[in-house]
């Protein structure tokens, strides 16, 4: 921060979404969608390809005006916010500048329009690791640096709120790191940050948080882990032995559901890995395998969003 005077910690950052609704016309593109995002976590926008992410971010920020329903930050539209830039960073897609511009100039522009001091500019680009491209003009900026002054630009007022749109887009496994790092600390600063994206297994290393939408409906909503554990019946364990048979036998007594893989390997569900060691023992199974298999996020989406993905 580059002050002590407005720590984003100081009034509520909560986004509440409620019963939000843009009808297009012939696409519901987001129906009925209500869902709360909280402050000093990162929450996971998630949903398959059309289901009204980017939408819904554009109805939060009055980019596109809601058919019904309502999107607050701190308890206050968009368009009713004074200085929006102080309360809310947005990246909505890979900045555009002008192309002859150099990256500090874009910043101390948008600064000076913002009634920021010049300075600022000089801290975001810091803060984004591009002060050594300062000078150089956006037209030779990689996607990642441009994706990087984007989020410079987002952070110019310091705001509480980060919203933004499939940032991990055109970055390189370093770029990624770096941004999750990034954000997650902007969370642990107490401010709220909202993600969309379609890349779940970076969306389970950085949430706290998901939010699942489908065909422009919630589909789930909550800590990540818990929206994983409430799918806990794909829990499964793999065991290998030379006595399936005995084994299987065994377990299915106990009531677990075993299935046998291609490779002879049972795929056990309703128990846990220790009470099929237990049974192992008892039948005097010799265990060339034992491993829990829990759903990642990625299985759990597709579950979730099984009948209700597709373009619309
Ligand atoms: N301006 C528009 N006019 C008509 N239909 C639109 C408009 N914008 C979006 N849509 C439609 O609304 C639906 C939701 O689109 P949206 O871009 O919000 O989805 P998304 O979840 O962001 O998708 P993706 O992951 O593919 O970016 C889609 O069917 C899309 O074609």
């Amino acid at each position: 921060m580059s002050d002590g005077q407005r720590s984003p910690t100081t009034g509520s950052g909560q986004i509440v979404v409620s019963g939000l609704t843009k009808q297009y016309k012939n696409v519901r593109a987001v129906n009925d969608l209500s869902f709360t995002v909280e402050p000093g976590r990162v929450t996971g926008f998630l949903g398959p390809n059309g289901a009204g992410k980017t939408t819904t971010l554009r109805m939060l920020l009055n980019l596109v005006t809601p058919t019904a329903g309502s999107a607050t930050i701190g308890g206050r539209r968009y368009a009713d916010l004074t200085d929006p830039l102080r309360h809310v960073g947005a990246v909505l897609e890979a900045s555009s500048a002008h192309k002859g511009r150099t990256g500090i100039n874009h910043l101390r522009v948008i600064a000076a329009a913002a009634g920021l001091p010049k300075t600022r500019a000089d801290e975001v680009l810091a803060m984004v690791g591009l002060t050594p491209a300062a000078k150089r003009k956006f037209k030779g900026y990689s996607l990642g640096m441009k994706q990087r002054l984007g989020i410079a630009a987002a952070m110019l007022g310091d705001p509480r709120v980060l919203v933004l749109d499939e940032p991990a887009n055109g970055l390189d496994p370093e770029g990624i790191r770096w941004m999750r790092g990034f954000l997650k600390a902007l969370a642990t600063e107490g401010r709220t940050v909202l993600v969309s994206s379609h890349l779940l297994s970076e969306m389970q290393l950085l949430a706290d948080d998901v939010v699942i939408i489908a065909a422009g409906q919630l589909i789930r909503q909550g800590p990540v882990d818990q929206v994983i554990g409430s799918m806990a019946q794909t829990t499964r364990v793999r065991v290998r032995t030379p006595q399936a048979t005995e084994l299987a036998k065994a377990l299915r007594e106990q009531s677990a559901v075993v299935e046998v893989d291609p490779h002879g390997a049972l795929l056990v569900a309703g128990v846990d890995a220790a009470t099929v060691g237990r049974a192992a023992l008892a039948v005097q199974a010799e265990l060339h395998e034992l491993t829990t298999e829990r759903p990642d996020l990625e299985g759990v989406f597709l579950e979730l969003t099984a009948g209700k993905a597709g373009i619309r």
